[in-house]
């Protein structure tokens, strides 16, 4: 059919009209028969039909090639007359440009083809918008608003009497793609947030448009300059730091504690921020790292001194809780993908390197370990070992320039080789609230706040020295070291709108708050004396069937067998110890016999008898009593030598 349409397209052009059926019938064999078939059955003269199509071929190519010329002029025409900038999908610019634009083009112009974002997991690029409109939770709203942002195609507006042009450009990542013939792009789908986009100006010169891009950055920085961006890794799967929170500022001196202490820290970071300190530590070949452990009981203000700190000295936070790191691989992943200059926050380090003894006393209801107890406060929580963290913090592959600060609940218990100078270089307690920062605490929450307002709209107003006297008496009820910051702020959360009643309340709180306190720790005193005596009679048992199966032994080989059994526990356990590898305690979990019974056989092996004939007599009456362990101690107590190791050892 093509060859036909061309054929009549010939014959059109060389003026040999529709009707040289001859020549048609010459270069198509079967032409006359299908010219009659047209004739006939649809009245139709095929050399006409044909020659129609080939004049709308021929008026189609010519758009073509029209449109071809014309988008040529345009693009020519474009160059000559604009400049233009650039931007990659994922730079920092790209976001702060559509930033700007949605802040002060879209919301002025009546453009009606937009992007609406409300809350998204993934991407980012709205996080630095977010700050504009926030969720009012005094109202209890559930909804984030809708922000609005330019879709693809192009933006215009006017910037310092230019004429400007953004135009936001589909790519092969944008989930839509559509031709002229189709849907266009802006109806087809909403752009992901990664797509380039390219600044327009009209006129020769790019200094305008750097001058454009230069006022978005400034935007963007004002609007964060009362946030921080804390970053942390949420697809577990992924191991990268893919979410960005934007958190209010905390300004340090709404964190309470010893105010001596919080001078010395400032300044160290402050030193240790110093380019000359750079130089310093690579001059001397000392690694430039900074870490901070936090320590002291749960709500003290570890959490909230490292935001404040993020703060106030400009840094981004990038926030790993330990017990949710997948693994050592994972941890090294994530802090090979942060930045040279930015804080780390390892929160909870305490939960490092205690997954194989926790899983070993959540599978043995009959653990015999003395750490038991203060294990229990952190059992089975985290993945990574030691050394894995160890690496993380000075291997060769660490960055230089971070500033890592950790917390911990339990930091008596961490390894000494974690909290040694170079990993940890300064230890900031928090503890409990004293009287003073009960009074600074008190001025805060009923003192004009940052933004100038009283922290609540409805607290009645008082003068300030009436404030403080205020503050003061406040401040005399709370009984040194008891309380702490957390529970202080709970308290005065309940008194929001009025100082005075929060003043006139708190003794008979603080009074409440004391006994209860008291029931808490006399219910925890009972608690651990009763699994105290639990584990005894258990490590009691396992001794006295440890002996019994000594007594009953069949051959050398099975003594022997025990006694290496023994020996092996007793060198795990040095090594567990006096190392901080897990080897050693993998070590001591593949043996599970008493520490008692393990002087039983030590001392069997003295004089080349597996029991003297004492401790046999005795054990024939613990025997008796197996069931009432209560009465199994003084028994083995009243043993001959090679026994009584069983009660040194409970
Ligand atoms: N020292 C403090 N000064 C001011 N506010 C504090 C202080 N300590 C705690 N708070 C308040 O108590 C709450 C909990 O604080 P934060 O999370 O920082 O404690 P934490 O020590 O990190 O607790 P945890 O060990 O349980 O993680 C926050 O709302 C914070 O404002």
């Amino acid at each position: 059919m093509n060859s036909l349409v061309a054929l009549a397209g010939t014959s059109l052009l060389n003026g040999s009209g529709p009707n040289s059926v001859e020549d048609f019938e010459q270069r198509i064999p079967g032409f006359s028969v299908m010219q009659n078939f047209f004739k006939k059955w649809l009245r139709l003269e095929l050399t006409t039909v044909l020659t129609i199509a080939a004049l709308m071929g021929a008026a189609s190519s010519g758009v073509q090639s029209l449109q071809e010329t014309g988008s040529k002029i345009y693009w020519w025409i474009v160059r000559f007359l604009t400049a233009s900038i650039s931007i990659a999908g994922n730079d920092r610019l790209n976001r702060e440009v559509l930033n700007w634009l949605g802040a002060h083009v879209l919301t002025q112009k009546s453009t009606r083809i937009l992007t609406a974002n409300s809350e998204s997991v993934r991407n980012e690029a709205w996080h630095y918008r977010r700050v504009t409109q926030e969720r009012n939770d005094l109202h209890h709203e559930k909804r984030m608003p809708v922000q609005y942002l330019p879709t693809f195609g192009t933006t215009w507006f006017i910037h310092g009497r230019s004429l400007f042009m953004v135009k936001r450009i589909l790519t092969s990542n944008s989930h839509y793609h559509s031709s002229w013939t189709r849907t266009p792009d802006e109806y087809a789908g909403a752009p992901e947030g990664d797509e380039p986009l390219v600044v327009m100006r009209l006129g020769r010169s790019v200094e305008p448009i750097k001058n454009f891009l230069e006022t978005c950055r400034d935007f963007s920085d004002r609007q964060r300059e009362a946030y921080i961006t804390v970053r942390i890794s949420k697809r577990s799967y992924e191991d990268s730091w893919d979410a960005s929170i934007l958190r209010p500022l905390r300004p340090l001196e709404t964190v309470h504690f010893d105010e001596a202490v919080k001078k010395a820290l400032v300044a160290d970071i402050d030193n240790y921020l110093d380019v000359n300190t750079r130089k310093y530590y690579n001059g001397r070949g000392i690694p430039y790292r900074r870490g901070f452990l936090m320590h002291g009981p749960p709500g003290t203000g570890k959490t909230s001194l490292a935001l404040a700190l993020a703060g106030r000295f400009g840094l981004e936070l990038y926030l790993l809780h330990m017990p949710s790191v997948r693994d050592d691989d994972s941890l090294e992943k994530l802090f090979t993908a942060l930045p040279p200059r930015c804080m780390v926050l390892l929160e909870d380090i305490d939960a490092v390197g205690i997954k194989r003894r926790a899983s070993r006393d959540d599978s043995e209801s009959e653990s015999d370990s003395d750490d038991d107890d203060d294990n229990d406060a952190y059992r089975g929580r985290s993945s990574c070992t030691l050394s894995g963290l160890l690496n993380v913090l000075d291997g060769v592959a660490s960055q230089e320039g971070r500033i890592v600060l950790m917390t911990s609940n339990f930091a008596e218990k961490l390894d000494k080789a974690l909290v040694r100078p170079g990993r940890v270089d300064r230890m900031i307690y928090l503890g409990h609230i004293s009287p003073r920062s009960c009074e600074l605490m008190f001025l805060r929450m009923y003192g004009p706040d940052v933004h100038g307002g009283s922290p609540a709209d409805r607290a009645v107003t008082l003068p300030a020295d009436e404030l403080e006297r205020i503050a003061r008496e406040f401040s005399k009820h709370i009984p040194e070291g008891v309380f702490t910051p957390a529970q202080l702020q709970g308290f005065l959360l309940n008194y929001r709108d009025s100082p005075l009643d929060a003043s006139t309340n708190i003794a008979q709180w603080v009074r409440d708050e004391v006994e209860i306190i008291g029931q808490a720790k006399e219910r925890a005193r009972k608690a651990a004396e009763q699994k105290k005596k639990k584990k005894k009679e258990r490590k009691l048992k396992k001794a006295v069937e440890l002996a019994e199966a000594m007594r009953n032994h069949d051959s050398d080989e099975e003594l022997d067998a025990l006694r290496q059994r023994m020996k092996a526990r007793r060198r795990a356990k040095g090594k567990v110890d006096n190392e901080t590898g897990d080897e050693g305690k993998e070590a001591a979990e593949s043996t599970d016999a008493p520490d008692g019974a393990d002087e039983i056989v030590n001392g069997a092996s003295d004089d080349g008898d597996p029991m003297s004939s004492d401790a046999a007599e005795g054990l024939d009456k613990v025997g008796e009593d197996y069931n009432g362990l209560d009465t199994v101690k003084p028994v083995l107590e009243s043993y001959t030598p090679a026994t009584n190791g069983v009660s040194e050892g409970l």
